[in-house]
């Protein structure tokens, strides 16, 4: 699969102040990519260095192929990019706006601007000062998805938008992916990331702490098992098993938390009668906290 965003060992230091450190990631065409850390985490740095708005102390790192510094221009007119915080030009409308950006991109037709604020319940008549922070978020979305571009980068795209229009813009990043364009967004919300996301990376302080697909998150994640057997079972019994931690057992009852497979688990148990079992997987909320708390230092 066709690499869209590489970033090689790439770090930013603001004089002493770390922003990231040494990150190596990768983005693939077609995906929707979910970038999600802690606030001051490096999520926003990372998107800055990448379309070349500030520079990188160290490293590298490439779009389509293109480098982001020599080749920044061409990488411009290839994506688009809807920053967390929106400078907007307050005393013009909505509609002023977008035709104003619209003419700077090129290729946008005015039905898809049209189309998409009906889709967001954006009235694009009213001037932008007008606005409340939801529906100036709308405005910078439909920036962002008007002229179709190969590759959206959304640094916190749902901030600030109600649940109803959310559920709007998950499908407009859906529609995108099925148009076989690239989204890399940031995000807090681990709903949302799990409900759209194909691939996750995790950052924290700087670095990146794992990234994988979210099942592949989930499938390595901590669960608890209750096991309850048709006769006492010996606490010894389970003491093979590296995986299991937490373990209480009292009578027939076998209570214990399984990290990543619970192959083993299973076939132990299987050699005593078993009348039930109930598995509580880890939310993925749990996961992130996890990584966020910095419990997890890497899964890789
Ligand atoms: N202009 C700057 N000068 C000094 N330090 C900065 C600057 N911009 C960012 N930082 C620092 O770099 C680190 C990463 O910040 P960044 O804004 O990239 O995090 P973030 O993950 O986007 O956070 P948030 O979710 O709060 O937007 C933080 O410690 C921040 O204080």
């Amino acid at each position: 699969m066709t690499t869209v965003v590489q970033t090689t060992n790439l770090s930013k230091t603001y004089g002493k102040n770390r922003g990231i450190d040494n990150l190596n990631l990768q983005v693939l065409q077609g995906e929707v990519f979910g970038y999600l850390g802690p606030n001051g985490a490096g999520k926003t740095t990372t998107i800055r260095t990448i379309l070349d708005f500030i520079r990188p102390t160290s490293g590298s790192a490439q779009i389509f192929g293109l480098d982001s510094q020599r080749d920044s221009l061409a990488i411009h007119q290839k994506i688009s990019y809807l920053p967390g915080e929106l400078v907007m030009y307050e005393k013009m409308t909505g509609s002023e706006m977008l035709h104003y950006f619209a003419q700077l991109r090129g290729n946008v037709s005015q039905t898809a601007i049209k189309q998409l604020a009906e889709r967001l319940e954006l009235d694009l008549k009213r001037p932008i000062r007008s606005l409340s922070k939801g529906n100036k978020q709308k405005v910078g979305l439909v920036q962002a998805f008007m002229g179709q571009p190969e590759l959206l980068i959304l640094d916190e795209p749902t901030s600030g938008l109600d649940p109803l229009v959310q559920q709007t813009f998950y499908q407009l990043v859906l529609e995108a992916k099925n148009a076989g364009r690239t989204v890399f967004l940031s995000s807090h919300v681990m709903s949302e990331v799990e409900h759209i996301c194909d691939r996750v990376g995790i950052i924290r302080a700087g670095k990146l702490l794992a990234i994988d697909t979210v099942k592949a998150l989930k499938a390595r994640a901590r669960r608890t098992l209750d096991l309850y057997f048709a006769q006492p079972i010996e606490p010894s019994v389970f003491d093979h098993i590296p995986n299991i931690d937490d373990l209480q057992v009292i009578g027939n009852h076998v209570h214990c938390a399984v990290t990543g497979s619970i192959d083993q688990l299973i076939k132990t148990a299987a050699q005593f009668e078993l009348r039930d079992l109930v598995s509580q997987a880890t939310d993925l909320e749990d996961i992130f906290l996890a990584y966020y708390k910095g419990e997890v230092s890497d899964v890789a």
